[in-house]
């Protein structure tokens, strides 16, 4: 049998800290995470409140979580940031870099001192956390050029299309594609190809603005969003962009076939379904531009 001694100091040894918090958020008691590679020693919070230690935003973030546990009585497992500069009374000693934790709350079935209190066992995810940050990042990115790609597009604009539907604030979209690319790519070669699509994703990233988002559609094919921005503005954007890839793309030429870009211009309006009745009609436009003999704007 274990006797109470041993007991803890088995909850000493606990890898993770374990924290007892009651409803109005005081830190009860404070078992294990002794680890200083991952952990801070929080012993010295045992007696403060919560409130006390972090900022009101967060503070009140911990306190819901305290009253979801407690009123559901199951298990609830949250995700959350917290650096040691966010909480005052902690030690120094221990990871520099804000930590990111997985909380496993569980009410417990005991009062403390007349409350209701939480096991709140505080786990380090910080790794697992940047690895799947960097997943996102990859699953939304076009190798080649950088710019998001046509899955984050899709994600992004149905977002374009519910504040426009909502707000009724005006998003602009061009699809613009390469004119000629097929011979250059078969004369030069596949790598040359290349090139012309990085020297295309360049240009897009220094002409937009911040608020704008350039993203590879798909092989010689662009589109760019731009927010907050109604046709006439758009349109003028897609000349001075047009006269750049013009200038820009010129020493791409072989053999009197010279690189240049069509631009279909369309906006989310009231009237379209869905971010992809917007796309079609991009999509249309461009290939207006193409069928009216390419290498200009067209808007739809
Ligand atoms: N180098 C390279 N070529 C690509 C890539 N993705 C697609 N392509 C090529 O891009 C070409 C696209 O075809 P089209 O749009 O019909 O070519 P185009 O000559 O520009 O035709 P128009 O738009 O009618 O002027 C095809 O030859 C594809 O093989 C890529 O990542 N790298």
């Amino acid at each position: 049998m274990i006797n109470l001694e041993q007991m803890d100091l088995i909850l000493e040894a606990l890898p993770d800290p374990a924290f007892i918090l009651s409803h109005s958020g005081k830190y009860v008691a404070v078992f294990g995470g002794r680890d200083t590679r991952y952990y801070h020693d929080g012993t010295g919070l045992v007696g403060q409140y919560i409130s006390d230690l972090v900022k009101p935003e967060k503070a009140n973030w911990f306190l819901e979580q305290i009253a979801r546990a407690l009123e559901s009585r199951k298990l609830l497992v949250e995700e959350y940031e917290l650096s040691n500069k966010d909480v005052k009374g902690l030690a120094d000693d221990g990871p520099k870099d804000p930590i990111w934790f997985e909380g496993r709350i569980q009410a417990l079935s005991f009062l403390v001192d007349d409350e209701e209190v939480v096991l709140w066992v505080a786990s380090n995810i910080s790794e697992r956390h940047i690895l799947e940050d960097r997943l996102r990042e990859l699953s939304d990115t076009d190798q080649l050029t950088g710019l998001f790609n046509r899955r984050k597009l899709e994600h992004d604009l149905t977002l374009h299309y519910a504040s426009s539907a909502r707000y009724s604030v005006p998003t602009s979209i061009f699809m613009f594609d390469l004119d000629n690319f097929k011979k250059i790519n078969d004369t030069k070669g596949h790598h040359a190809g290349d090139e012309i699509i990085q020297a295309v994703a360049n240009i897009c990233r220094s002409a937009i603005r911040k608020t704008d988002t350039a993203y590879r559609f798909g092989g010689d094919e662009f589109v760019v969003a731009l927010p907050s921005t109604g046709r006439e503005q758009a349109m003028q954007f897609a000349k001075r962009l047009h006269d750049r890839f013009r200038k820009e793309l010129s020493r791409f030429s072989v053999e009197g076939t010279v690189v240049t870009v069509s631009i279909g211009v369309t906006i989310i309006t009231p009237e379209d379904r869905s971010y992809e009745d917007t796309l079609k009609r991009a999509d249309r436009a461009l290939y207006e531009v193409k069928s009216m003999g390419k290498d200009r704007i067209f808007s739809a």
